[in-house]
């Protein structure tokens, strides 16, 4: 591909321009790490948290960089370089032109919980309706022709443009994906053809990287702002103490709102939730659309299965599908792998992975098992390391107020001292017990359990590796459940 056909004007922004001889230049591939860059391609040097990229010219010219697009141009350099204002957004947009195709009917949803369950049940409603579908997220690609794991909510610029475009070219029509507020602060999913948004909701996360709450809702409030286009739909939960904002930002770009939940517009376009009573693993839920009443069985365990499923039904709703056969599809969802998932029981009691890692998914999801538990809660979780060190004890309160019985045990503990994560766990979750082995922590929270308990197992959810010191050990929490039940039996 010619580089001015890559970097078009609307891509560079007003102020840059290429030379002609420049433009004519031949690409055959874009990279944004000088590590993976090959001969021919085209190197984006992007400024970031830990370096950068304008230290590693010289290492991608040497690998072959015909070209470089920048913010800042060094003295010298041995091939042309392109200056631009904002080089990350230059990087997704002409990541687009390169893998330009894409399916008609995209839905991107952000929020601090709650993304990868809406990703993977809108996919799913909208399969059940007959279209080919897919999502992309935490739990990565997830077509008709395959699953793909990633390590990103929402993959680089290159990963996630050449993912959509191979899906488009496969027969995917529909896709659904997560935007996170890292991926909508990098300009990862600019230049992605989104037709409707949603909004979950917001607490505190990623405080180690937003230096404020209002800069971490402003990144998520760029998918309305910026992302889809007036006309488009934006589903907002319209639960939350932000929700006022989200509409108001999607309202002012000229969106069409749809305001999902409790507080929903039932008489309009939105969907309000007038009845949640639990049946089982289930809940019955009365639904009105456009002033019409629907009485359905969400198959489903939590009330924040109600927010997501709904926010799903928004964007398949929004993006031309038939409402009452949206809603008549919530009947049949399923859960996304370690969200709120049931994954076994002893003497009946039964035993929970949940994603939770961060002190508002915990307390839901604690909330959401109290009517399973008629005797005693129990919860194992532990923290990250090299993330935001404040959630800790926040997370050690609500696991003491909301459980009957805690086990602080290790997560993800990074780089960072595991024990020091626990105790500062510990130091606000009373009477917890600390084993720093999961593996034994989890078994020993499962023999504990009897007739009338329930156990939640947080923080992993679908992982099945633990980050310790610069190793990605082989570990999950599926696997660990399924061998204390074993050992049980044997
Ligand atoms: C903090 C963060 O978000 N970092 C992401 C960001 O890296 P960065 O731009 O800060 O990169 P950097 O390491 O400072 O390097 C600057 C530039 O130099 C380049 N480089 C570096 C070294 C070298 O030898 N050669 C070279 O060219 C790098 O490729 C980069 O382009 O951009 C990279 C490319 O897109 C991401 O891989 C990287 O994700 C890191 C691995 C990460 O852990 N990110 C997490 C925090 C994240 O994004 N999480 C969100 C949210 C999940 C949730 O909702 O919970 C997600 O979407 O997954």
């Amino acid at each position: 591909m010619k580089l001015c056909d890559l970097l078009g004007q609307d891509v560079l922004g007003n102020d840059a321009a290429i030379e002609p001889a420049v433009a004519a230049l031949d690409v055959s591939g874009i990279a944004l790490d000088s590590r993976v860059v090959r001969p021919g391609d085209l190197f984006v040097a992007i400024a970031g948290s830990k370096t950068d990229g304008a230290r590693f010219i010289d290492a991608a010219i040497a690998a072959g960089a015909i070209a470089v697009v920048g913010d800042h141009a060094p003295a010298a350099t041995k091939v042309p370089f392109v200056t631009v204002a904002n080089p990350r957004r230059t990087l997704a947009l002409a990541a687009a032109r390169f893998f330009p195709a894409q399916p008609a009917t995209i839905a991107a949803v952000t929020g601090t919980s709650g993304k990868t369950s809406v990703a993977a049940f809108t996919r799913q409603i909208w399969e059940r309706l007959g279209y080919a579908s897919a999502s992309i997220g935490t739990i990565g690609l997830v077509s008709p022709k395959r699953t793909v794991y990633g390590s990103l909510t929402t993959p680089d610029p290159i990963a996630l443009h050449r993912q959509i475009d191979e899906i488009a070219r496969e027969g995917v029509t529909h896709l659904a994906f997560e935007a996170s507020s890292h991926g909508l602060d990098q300009y990862r999913l600019d230049g992605v053809r989104v037709s409707a948004g949603g909004f979950t909701n917001l607490s505190r996360d990623h405080m180690d990287y937003h230096p404020s709450v209002a800069h971490y809702l402003a990144a998520k409030l760029r998918l309305f702002r910026e992302l889809v286009p007036p006309g488009g739909a934006a589903v907002i939960s319209a639960d939350h103490d932000c929700s006022a904002e989200a509409i108001e930002a999607a309202k002012a770009r000229g969106l069409r709102v749809m305001a999902v939940g409790r507080n929903g517009d039932g008489a309009g376009e939105g969907i309000r939730l007038t009845e949640a009573v639990v049946e089982g693993f289930a809940q019955k839920l009365t639904l009105e659309h456009r002033g019409k009443r629907f009485a359905i069985r969400l198959p489903l365990v939590g009330e924040f299965q109600i927010e997501n499923a709904l926010v799903s039904a928004g964007l398949a709703i929004g993006t031309g599908s038939d409402a009452a056969n949206v809603v008549a599809s919530l009947e049949h969802l399923e859960g996304a792998k370690g969200r709120l998932e049931r994954v076994g029981e002893r003497n009946g009691a039964p035993i929970f992975v949940d994603y939770a890692h961060k002190p508002d998914a915990l307390a839901k999801a604690l909330q959401a098992l109290r009517p399973y538990a008629k005797r005693r809660l129990v919860v194992v979780f532990g923290a990250g390391g090299d993330r935001d060190a404040g959630k800790r004890p926040i997370m050690g309160e609500i696991a003491a107020e909301n459980a009957d019985g805690v086990i602080v045990t290790d997560d993800n503990p990074r780089s960072e001292k595991p024990e020091a994560i626990r105790a500062a766990i510990l130091a606000t979750a009373k009477g917890a017990r600390e084993i720093g082995d999961r593996s034994a922590a989890i078994r020993a929270a499962i023999e504990q359990l009897e007739e009338g308990d329930a156990l939640l197992i947080a923080g992993k959810g679908h992982e099945t590796g633990q980050i310790v010191g610069g190793e990605v050990l082989p570990f999950s929490d599926h696997e660990a459940v399924a061998a204390a039940l074993a050992s049980r039996v044997a």
